[in-house]
C-alpha cells in the first residue's frame, strides 16, 4: 500500500469531486453506480473512466463491474477522504509518522494550528460489524459505511467522557477518521507501576464515572489505558449506552479484564461482584 503521504498530493480536484461524490452516495448504493458518478460530477464518461480505474489501481476504490458498473471506497480511499476533509475545514494542518496500526485501526500523528500536535485514528473496521450484518436492513451498506459509524461513535463518546473522566479530547470527526489529543504516555501493560493499588482504584472509580454517565467501554483492558502523569482510557468505537441489553455482561467483563490484570501482574486481588456492585450503585 503505498503512503498516504503520496498518494494524497498525487490526487487531482477532479478526483477528489469523483471521492466526494462516492462517499455521499455510499448511503444509498452499496457500489454507486457510474452512471450516477457521471451525472453528478459532469465529467465526460472517457475521462471519468480513466479516473476511475487509476483510483482503483492505486487502491482508493473498491470497482465492480456485475450487475452494473459501480464503485465504493476502500479503507484507503475513504481515509484519504476523511483527510481532505479534515484540511479543507482547517482542522489539520499536516499529518506526521504512522504510530501503529491494529486490527481495528491506524493511528497517525498530525499537526494542528489550531491544537497543536495530536493524533489521528482512522477506522478500519466498524464496531459490532457482524451484528450489524446480521440485521438484513444493514445488509447492503459497504463495510466502509460501518467505518464511519465506528467512528462517529467513538467520536460522540470522546465528547461525552471528556471533563468526566481522563480521555483524550476530541477535535473533530471527518468520515472513518477521529482528530485528538495525543496523550503522551505508555499502554498500560508497558508501563511497570509504582502504585498500582492507586491506579486500579482510579480505574474503577473511571468506570463508575462512565457508568454514570451512561456508557460502558466495552473493551476495557491493559491495551486501552494510556499511562502519563495521569491514567487515560482510550478506544471506545464499541461502547454501549445503558439501553443496550446485554449492558451487564459487557460490563462485567470490562470490570474482569481490569481485575485479572492487576491480579496478574500486580498480585492485587478484589472480589469481582462487590466491585460491579460499587460501580453500579449511586
Ligand atoms: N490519543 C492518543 N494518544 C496517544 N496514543 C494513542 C491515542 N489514541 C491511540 N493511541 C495509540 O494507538 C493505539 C491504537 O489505538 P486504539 O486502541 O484506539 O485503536 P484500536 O485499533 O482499536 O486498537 P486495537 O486494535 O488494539 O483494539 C493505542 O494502543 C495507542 O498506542
Ligand atoms: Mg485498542
Ligand atoms: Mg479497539
Amino acid at each position: 500500500m503505498k503512503d498516504f503521504h503520496i498518494l494524497y498530493k498525487s490526487l487531482r480536484k477532479i478526483d477528489w469531486r469523483v471521492i466526494e461524490i462516492i462517499f455521499k452516495k455510499m448511503w444509498d448504493y452499496k457500489y454507486v453506480p457510474s452512471d450516477l458518478i457521471l451525472k453528478l460530477s459532469g465529467i465526460k464518461e472517457s475521462e471519468l473512466n480513466k479516473i476511475l480505474r487509476r483510483l482503483s489501481d492505486d487502491g482508493l476504490l473498491d470497482n465492480r463491474s456485475q450487475p452494473y458498473f459501480g464503485s465504493s471506497l476502500t479503507f484507503l480511499g475513504m481515509s484519504l477522504y476523511s483527510l481532505r476533509k479534515l484540511v479543507t475545514r482547517n482542522k489539520l494542518d499536516m499529518l506526521g509518522k504512522k504510530m501503529g496500526e491494529g486490527k481495528e485501526s491506524v493511528v497517525y500523528n498530525c499537526y494542528s494550528e489550531k491544537y497543536g500536535e495530536c493524533v489521528i485514528k482512522f477506522h478500519k473496521l466498524g464496531a459490532h460489524f457482524r451484528k450489524i450484518r446480521e440485521k438484513r436492513d444493514y445488509g447492503d451498506l459497504h463495510l466502509s459505511v460501518l467505518t464511519v459509524r465506528s467512528a462517529k461513535k467513538e467520536y460522540s463518546a470522546l465528547k461525552r467522557l471528556f471533563g468526566i473522566i481522563n480521555v483524550p479530547e476530541a477535535f473533530a470527526w471527518e468520515g472513518n477518521a477521529v482528530m485528538m489529543e495525543l496523550i503522551d504516555g505508555k499502554e498500560l501493560f508497558r508501563v511497570r507501576l509504582e502504585n498500582p493499588e492507586d491506579a486500579l482504584d482510579i480505574i474503577l472509580e473511571d468506570t463508575k464515572k462512565m457508568f454514570r454517565a451512561g456508557i460502558i467501554h466495552g473493551d476495557l483492558s491493559q491495551y486501552n489505558i494510556l499511562v502519563s502523569d495521569d491514567l487515560y482510557i482510550i478506544d471506545f468505537p464499541q461502547h454501549v449506552d445503558l439501553d443496550h441489553e446485554n449492558w451487564p455482561d459487557i460490563l462485567k467483563k470490562d470490570i474482569e479484564n481490569v481485575l485479572s490484570y492487576f491480579k496478574k501482574a500486580y498480585g492485587i486481588e478484589k472480589d469481582i461482584n462487590s466491585v460491579t456492585k460499587y460501580i453500579i450503585s449511586e
